[in-house]
Parts: structure tokens; sequence; C-alpha cells
């Protein structure tokens, strides 16, 4: 794995698809020689990292951005078969420990160019403004080093990137522009969620979605088959994978994908040098003159861990000793029950309503944070795999439930777990087959989870009794949405970077993805990390302008 390795060749071309799909057509990729010190190399191309290299390309920087996975065609390569999509999830082995293990692979991250966008449900929403200021302001987790005023500005530079389609008046929060497309029409489980709000007497709305409702360009409006989580096939969803990325190509930058990156070289001096990457059965090394790490919040730390060297033996960006740590997921856990009439829940998008009082409403809780609810409509085999796994059916009565899945609706909360240092990602001693050290990720709840699952599932029970759902049941034991082992903050005491993703040890070694996040909030993390990408752009440019990069 050296600079010097023999087997090293500049590629003419990056990937297996040297070009890609965009609406208005297809758009070549330009190629950068290993030799060449390009201004960026980002390690990952999902929500952070392929917003990032299109804003900094389109800034005017070379960049060549790598992805472990492949660059797929969604219009091609993907099918209509769950089985067949789990090839868009990450699911090298790692060791999960701790009181609570978490269950990793399809619904924590994935390994393709374009990231867990992919194969993301599309829900695109804003943190409440407190919780930039958790801990001034609601008195607990920690503050960020932003604020939400300046979030709200990139906030709608990403909806109006990804076309959201949302409602005309967004219920909660400070005003927002109006979403670019308008709302898509409700399913009957999402019109159930809503039912249940009003008998509740909470307000509900049409959730925020990065899914088109009307045609843009060449690309088609969804049309409703419910395949979202396993790959959109018809390029209707606004993922990284077809918003930033073509952008990306079109301002120069190169993807290199199927290129696992091992390790970050650090010269003497104490600067990034390049990274050593795996493809086509060999190591290279590309030289950089920055070095951007985005690779979610688990391959970001191992990466991070992984390339230790004598000037910094505890891993790059270390000196706080945070790195890996206040790793946070997200409580997913749901209540479902059966209606007489036929609800067919996975038709259209997952999450077609949503109700995120309980982010905004403080009065009544026994606990810290938020959280929100949403409509659900699980496919066939993850369905399969709930009752099997959660209420323990089999053979007959297995059979026999899944023949009235066309009854079942069900509600799940995406609900803010605080931060904790004994929650974390650390090296394991097995290596993979890079003969890289994997990770290892230790979670358990707090007495805090624990209180605000009990609220979460009795309220959500209770919407779902409202509507007439009968045998009812409640999910208790699922997480999503991986944040927060490399955090940002203004003290290089007690955090990994600075507002802007620049680590405070290495000056042009920087993180851009989930992995920054001192809090969580309860909402889905998407539409923060791409604002944060762009927001890290923005600043990059400034610096760079007044010669600080
Ligand atoms: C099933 C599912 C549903 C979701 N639904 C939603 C939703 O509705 N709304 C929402 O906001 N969020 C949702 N999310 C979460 C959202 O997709 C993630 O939070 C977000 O994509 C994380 O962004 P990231 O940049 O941190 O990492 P990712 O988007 O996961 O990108 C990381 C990329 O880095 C690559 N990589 C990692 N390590 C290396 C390495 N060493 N070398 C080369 N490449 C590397 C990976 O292959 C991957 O492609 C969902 C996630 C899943 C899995």
């Amino acid at each position: 794995m050296s600079a010097d390795d023999p087997q090293q060749v500049p590629r003419a071309k990056g990937g297996r698809a040297p070009d890609v799909f965009e609406p208005g057509g297809w758009v070549p990729m330009r190629s950068h020689s290993q030799d060449e010190e390009v201004d960026f190399v980002i390690v990952g191309t999902g929500a952070g990292g392929g917003t990032l290299a299109c804003k900094l390309a389109e800034d005017g920087f070379s960049v060549v951005a790598f992805d472990a996975g492949p660059y797929w065609r969604p219009l091609e390569d993907f099918a209509s078969d769950e089985h067949h999509q789990s090839k868009l999830y990450w699911t090298d082995e790692r060791i999960t420990a701790g009181a609570n293990p978490i269950k990793l692979g399809a619904n924590n991250s994935g390994r393709s160019v374009g990231g867990s966008t992919v194969h993301y449900a599309m829900v695109a929403l804003r943190f409440r403004p407190e919780w930039f200021k958790a801990r001034t302001r609601l008195g607990y987790g920690a503050d960020w080093p932003i604020d939400w005023q300046e979030m709200w500005k990139y906030y709608t530079e990403v909806e109006q990137a990804l076309t959201i389609s949302g409602p005309i008046n967004y219920p909660w929060g400070p005003r927002r522009p109006r979403y670019p497309y308008r709302a898509h029409p409700l399913n009957e489980a999402a019109k159930l969620l809503a039912r249940g709000a009003e008998a509740l007497g909470i307000d509900w709305t049409e959730t925020p979605i990065a899914t088109l409702s009307a045609p843009k360009g060449k690309a088609h409006r969804c049309v409703y088959r419910g395949f979202c989580v396993t790959g959109c096939s018809t390029n209707a969803k606004q993922s990284v994978l077809n918003t930033w990325l073509p952008r990306a190509l079109t301002a120069g930058a190169e993807i290199r994908d199927l290129a696992m990156v091992g390790r970050i070289e650090v010269d003497k001096a104490g600067r990034a040098t390049g990274v050593h990457y795996h493809r086509e059965g060999a190591w290279h090394f590309q030289k950089a003159r920055n070095v951007v790490v985005a690779g979610y919040a688990i391959e970001t730390p191992r990466l991070l861990l992984n390339s230790a060297c004598e000037q910094f033996p505890d891993g790059l960006a270390n000196s706080s000793g945070l790195v890996g740590k206040n790793l946070m997921v997200q409580l997913n856990q749901a209540a479902w029950g059966q209606m007489k009439e036929e609800v067919r829940s996975y038709k259209a998008p997952p999450s077609l309503t949503i109700s995120e009082h309980w982010n905004y409403e403080d009065r009544g809780k026994d606990y810290f944070g938020g959280w929100a609810y949403m409509s659900q409509g699980p496919l066939p085999i993850t369905w399969v795999k709930e009752l099997a796994g959660q209420r323990g059916l089999w053979g007959q009565r297995l059979i026999d439930e899944m023949a009235r899945s066309n009854h079942n609706v069900g509600l799940k909360m995406v609900g803010e777990v605080l931060p904790d240092e004994r929650n974390r990602v650390t090296l394991a001693e097995e290596t993979d087959r890079f003969g890289l050290p994997i990770a290892k990720v230790e979670f358990s709840y707090s007495d805090n989870d624990r209180a605000m699952m009990k609220h979460a599932l009795s309220f959500m029970d209770d919407s779902l009794a409202a509507v007439g759902a009968t045998e009812r049941w409640k999910e208790w034991d699922d997480t999503c949405h991986l944040n927060g082992t490399a955090r940002m903050g203004d003290d290089p005491k007690t955090s990994v970077v600075n507002a802007d993703g620049r680590s405070w040890d290495i000056p042009n070694l920087w993180v851009c993805d989930g992995s920054v996040f001192p809090t969580v909030g309860g909402v889905n993390p998407s539409l923060t990390i791409q604002a944060i990408a762009c927001r890290t752009a923005d600043r990059i440019k400034a610096l760079s302008a007044r010669g600080e990069l």
C-alpha cells in the first residue's frame, strides 16, 4: 500500500460508468492522473460527500471523489425485487456490541455512488431551530457551532436542488419558502395517520419528500410502485446519485467508484498528502491538497482510526479522543394494527404524512428530545421479517398473517437519542478482505431513550385505535440513521472538527457527513447533512479566497 507500488496505473476513465444519467442528457466524466495533486479528494459520495463534490467542483476546485460502491444506472440496474436490491447496502462484517447491539445493513448504510440516499425513504425535514443550541435552549445534549438562521438558507438551497414535493404551509417551525413541487396525493396509510392525528387533536401534514410529484426535465414523476427503499428504478427519486452528482460531473469532478480508501497519508509536517485506495485488485495512491472524509458515521471514524501514524498514534483528528464517540442512532419504533378495509400501505412512497407535534411540544414529556412519526408501507420481504423477528410468527400463523397484510396499517417514529460517549465506534482485532481492521459498534439505550419510546409507542397506538385498527401491537426494537462520531464544535478539547468541518489537528483534513452532528434531533438527517455540505463548500471557497486553505 505504498505510493511507489508498481501496480498503480493512472486510469484513463474512472469507474464502470464514465458517464451518468441526468435529466437533460449524458455528461462525460473528467479523469485525473494519480500524480496530479488535486485540490480535494473526497472519501464517500453520499449525502455529505456527493453534495460537497458538486459544490466544490462548481466553485472551480479539482475534485476526485471515491466510493467503495458501484456507480449504478437505476434505469438499467435496479429490479423490483427486495432481495436483489440488497446489493445497495453496506453489508461487510462489523462487530456490534453494547447492551442493545444495533442491526446494521439495510436500515443503516449504503455502499453506492450516491451513498445511502440511493435507497433512502426520501423524507426531507429541517431541524427544529432550538436543536442547534440544544444545551443552552433546551438543557440537554450539546450546542452546535452553527445558528439555525444560517442553516435555513442552506436548507432552502437543498430543497430546491432536490425538487422537494411538499405542503403549501408547513405547520411547524419558522416560515420557509414554498416547496418547489406540490405534495403527493395521499395513499390510504397516509390518510389513516391524518385521521388519527385529528382524533387526538394534533397537527399533521403531507411529508416533504424527495421524489417528483410532476415531471422534471426528462425525468418522470413518481409512479407510486413503492420500491423506494430498495432503490428507485425510474429515477423519480431525487437522490444524490441523480441530483448533485450529474452537476458535479458537469463541473469537472471525477467519481472513482468501486474504490475502497484504506488509509489517509500524512507527511512529517502533519499535513494530509492523499489517500491509499484499493481498486481492481491493487492498492493505489491519489495525491491531494485536501482530504475530506465523508464515509458515514461508522466508516468515517474507522478510516480516521485506521490512518494512525507516527505523528498521530491514536488516529487522525483525534487529539480530543472523541473520534468514534457519541454515536447516535435514531429511535425507529413502530405501532401496527389491522383495518377492516384494505389499506395496501406499500402503494406509493412509504411516508406520505407526518406529525412533528412532539418535536415542537415540550410539555407533557418526562424525557429530553423530540420525535416525529410517519405513515409506513413495508414491502413483503421486510414485512415477513418483521412478523417473524418481532412477533415470533412462524409456519401457518405467518402464512395467515401475510395473507391479510393488505389490511395492515402502521406508524413509525424517528426519535432523538442523546449523545453519550459510551456509544461508540472503535477498531476490532478482526480485519476485512483488504486487511483493514473492521469497526466495532457499541450501543446501549439510556433511560431517556426508553421513556421517549414508551411515550411514542403509546401515542401512536392511541392514534391507530382512534381510526378503528384492531389487533394492535408494538415493535419495541428498531433503530435507524447513525450520526455523530466526529462531532463539530467550538472547542478542540470537546470536538473533532470546527463549524466548517475542518479538523482541529490537521488543517487540510475535513469531515463532511452525518458524523459531524453534535445532536441528532427527531427528524431524518439527510437534508441537514446536505445543508451542512453546502455550507462547508461556501466556507472553503471563502477561506481559499483569503488564502487560508
Ligand atoms: C433504508 C434507509 C432509509 C432512509 N431514509 C431516510 C429518509 O427518508 N430521510 C433522510 O433524511 N434520511 C434517510 N436515511 C438516512 C440517510 O440516507 C443518511 O443519513 C445519509 O445518506 C448519510 O449521509 P452520509 O454522507 O453520512 O453517508 P452515506 O450517504 O451513507 O454515504 C457514505 C458513502 O461513503 C462510502 N464509503 C464509506 N467508507 C468508504 C471508504 N473507506 N472508501 C470509499 N468509500 C467509502 C460508502 O460506500 C457510501 O456510499 C435513510 C437511510 C436508510 C439506510
